[in-house]
């Protein structure tokens, strides 16, 4: 991976090309069948942006059969299916996954075949129950369902590894730019790249997660077409990505800025964004990442382009009045360097911000009751 790459690559023209290689998708019944032939069963947990559209490759990808979870669309995916505008595969595709169901189903109790690959793409919010082991504790299989983890952030997997401990759990970093502009209606923006690997779990042989993860990539980008990428070494791809997701992320959302307006005042870069890059590069490297050079920060900083109104998913969730990452993005690096005895001031401060602003969205949908805690010293 090139470090001078941009962090991504370009936020799209609203004018999209046609694609050269849209393939219109059957429009088959809603039903979980019970048999795949030699389809991977691929159970798609989170249909936001980036699920649809990891949803979309897939079942394009003639290699997996795939069912998505639909909460609240069931019913309008059910009837018209969801529609895409895409950078990579045209305008106006209407598209339905070959199974949804309205929950997640429990394999044992409906007597399902066990499925091959759980891919979460839900937001990672550890703070708020129920935690993605949770929610998808009654689709794994043990010792046969690789969980796909595509979510922002580092130790993401440690409350997955001793909950599902004989099944293999892969990284997705995902660059894509995929978001919900309205109902059943999805922008995807920037081109589909991820960073693939296996995380390493004590229970499950390293050349056992390696195939899984391989074999995820085949299943999902059969005509290798997209840019998915194996990358073994999941830790650096997650703290090289944290560059810019535990800055840029977090002083969106409190600005309620775009990453070019950002850019656009000094004060925000100087005092904020680099500092907060720079105490994330000292983390990265107490952890043992030893290539990351000190040019990195320039090269992300300036990385998004500049013809765009971007914000980051935090703010863009946080404007929806929804819950947010703060812990895997915030919480965990600053934990992680703090154990170290990297100072990180920066950080510190802003995760104290975004901890008061994920209250007042958990007291908005009823989440927390304003009162005072037995061990609260401020009473
Ligand atoms: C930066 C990003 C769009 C990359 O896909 C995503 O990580 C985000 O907004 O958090």
């Amino acid at each position: 991976m090139s470090f001078v790459r941009c962090f991504k690559a370009s936020k799209r023209p609203t004018s999209l090309p046609s694609n050269p290689f849209f393939i219109a998708p059957p429009h088959r019944p809603i039903t979980i069948t019970k048999m795949s032939e030699q389809k991977a069963r691929v159970l798609i947990v989170g249909t936001g942006g980036v699920g649809t559209m990891s949803a979309y490759a897939l079942q394009q990808g003639g290699k997996a059969e795939v069912t998505a979870v639909m909460r609240s669309n069931y019913e309008a995916v059910k009837a018209n299916g969801v529609s895409i505008d895409s950078v990579q595969y045209g305008n106006g595709i209407k598209f339905r996954p070959t199974n949804i169901c309205k929950a997640v189903p429990d394999v044992v109790k409906e007597d399902l075949p066990p499925f091959d690959f759980i891919l979460v793409t839900t937001k990672n919010i550890p703070d708020v129950s129920p935690t993605v082991a949770d929610i998808i504790a009654p689709a794994v299989t043990p010792g046969k369902t690789a969980i796909v983890l595509s979510q922002n952030g580092i130790n993401i997997e440690k409350p997955i590894i001793p909950r599902f401990p004989t099944n293999p759990i892969i990284s997705s970093v995902s660059f894509i730019g995929a978001t919900t502009r309205s109902h059943c209606d999805i922008l995807h923006d920037d081109p589909d790249d991820q960073k693939i690997g296996p995380f390493s779990s004590p229970e499950v042989p390293a050349q056992v997660a390696e195939n899984a993860a391989k074999r995820y990539i085949d299943i999902y980008n059969p005509h290798g077409k997209l840019d998915l990428i194996y990358d073994a070494d999941v830790r650096r791809c997650r703290w090289r990505k944290l560059l810019y997701n535990a800055s840029y992320n977090p002083v969106s959302t409190i600005l309620r800025m775009d990453t070019p307006r950002m850019r656009m005042s000094a004060h925000v870069i100087d005092d904020l964004i680099r500092p907060i890059m720079k105490e994330i590069l000292a983390v990265a490297r107490a952890d043992g990442v030893t290539d990351f050079p000190d040019e990195l920060v320039e090269n992300v900083i300036r990385g998004d382009p500049l013809d765009t109104a971007f914000k980051p998913s935090m703010c863009q969730d946080v404007e929806k009045g929804n819950l947010f990452e703060v812990e895997n993005i915030v919480g965990e690096p600053l934990r992680e360097g703090e154990a170290k005895g990297v100072p990180m001031p920066t950080l510190r401060t802003v995760y104290g911000i975004l901890k008061g602003l994920q209250l007042q969205v958990k007291e908005s949908k009823g989440l927390w009751e304003p009162k005072f805690t037995a061990d609260n010293p401020y009473q």
